[in-house]
């Protein structure tokens, strides 16, 4: 499979002299064809200002990204026809109906499909020739996405698709990007949700302070982050399992293990023997939340399965590595 998006060093600075703020520090990445790729991220971590740069919205400050090969700024005429963005935020005119906006947006489109078949593909049929003002939230975001998907892109870049949406409508935009997948689509997408990232990513990139801190499959992420026993403390020694970090905080005891089932026999083989209970025994493997409240929490952990991205000097980096 061949890389639609490739990211080196990129960089991005807002303003400048005393004001200047560097909200993207140095990230790589490659995104192949026909792959989700989800970026992740606490609230201010770059996302928006990266997806802004491969979106071609704006040059780096420093860095090279190539989208099918082009530069996306300087080749905007060649790659923008390949592309459908939906951003965080619309900003659709509000008087205009549902069908006027999408053939407003048709009308600037190199090679659209039909009006009829976007509104199929987001179920607004039936808000056709509703005003944009009248939307629900939900269904204005699904504007956005029809509005993306109109010039049928080869590469989609979706800024937080379904915020705003109930839960069924969320699964229905899950299923319209899974079948866009199949077709051979490429995607980026940004979100909060970790389910969707869970259900929907080939690949994840998780974002803090600028840089990516994490990123494979959901797979090597989880796989690389240690599981954990709790339980409060025993009042006696209890068997500290070889290679575990176990913290105490209060009562509770927490041991963070790479073992999760070797260490929790050895736990529950030492309770039998010494008729100790084990009162809030709670085991839990490593899931996507838990590494995602690792990074935003700032713990130290290994960082990023993926090329080296920063200077060891990056004092942002540096705080995490
Ligand atoms: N135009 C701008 N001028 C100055 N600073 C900006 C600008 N746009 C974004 N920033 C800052 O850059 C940082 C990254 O913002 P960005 O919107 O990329 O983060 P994000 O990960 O998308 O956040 P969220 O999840 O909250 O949408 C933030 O600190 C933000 O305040």
């Amino acid at each position: 499979m061949s890389a639609v998006i490739t990211a080196h060093g990129v960089r991005r600075t807002y303003g400048s002299g005393d004001k200047a703020f560097e909200a993207v520090r140095g990230v790589d990445l490659d995104v192949t064809e026909g792959e989700i790729f989800a970026l992740l991220g606490t609230n201010g971590a770059g996302k928006t200002s990266t997806l802004d740069l491969l979106e071609g919205m704006a040059s780096p400050t420093r860095g090279e990204i190539t989208v099918f090969g082009k530069d996306p700024v300087r080749d905007r005429r060649l790659v923008r026809p390949e592309t459908g963005i939906m951003l965080q935020s619309g900003g659709l005119p509000a008087e205009l109906t549902v069908r006027e906006t999408l053939e407003m947006w048709r009308s600037t489109s190199t090679h659209p499909t039909t009006v009829d078949d976007v509104l199929a593909m987001v179920g607004l049929e039936h808000r056709a020739d509703v005003r944009v003002r009248a939307l629900s939230g939900g269904e204005q975001r699904r504007v956005d996405l029809a509005c993306a998907l109109l010039g049928r892109p080869r590469l989609l870049f979706l800024d937080e698709p379904t915020t705003g949406l109930d839960p069924e409508s969320r699964r229905s935009v899950w299923r319209l990007l899974s079948g866009l997948r199949s077709a051979g689509v490429t995607m980026v997408l940004t979100t909060h949700y970790l389910d969707e990232a869970e259900a929907l990513a080939d690949r994840i990139a998780i974002m803090h302070e600028g840089g990516i801190v994490r990123r494979g499959t959901l797979r090597e992420i989880v796989g690389d982050h240690p599981a954990t026993i709790a339980f409060d403390h025993p009042g006696m020694p209890f068997p500290q399992p070889d290679g575990a970090q176990v913290d105490i905080t209060g009562i509770r005891v927490t041991v963070h293990t790479r073992n999760l089932q070797g260490d929790l026999h050895t736990l529950l083989d030492w309770a039998r023997d010494q008729r100790v209970p084990l009162v809030g025994l709670a085991a839990n493997a490593a899931s996507l939340e838990s590494v995602f409240l690792d990074v935003a929490k700032d713990k130290p952990a290994p960082r990023d399965t993926g090329r080296p991205q920063q200077s060891p000097t990056d004092p942002q980096i540096g705080a995490l590595a």
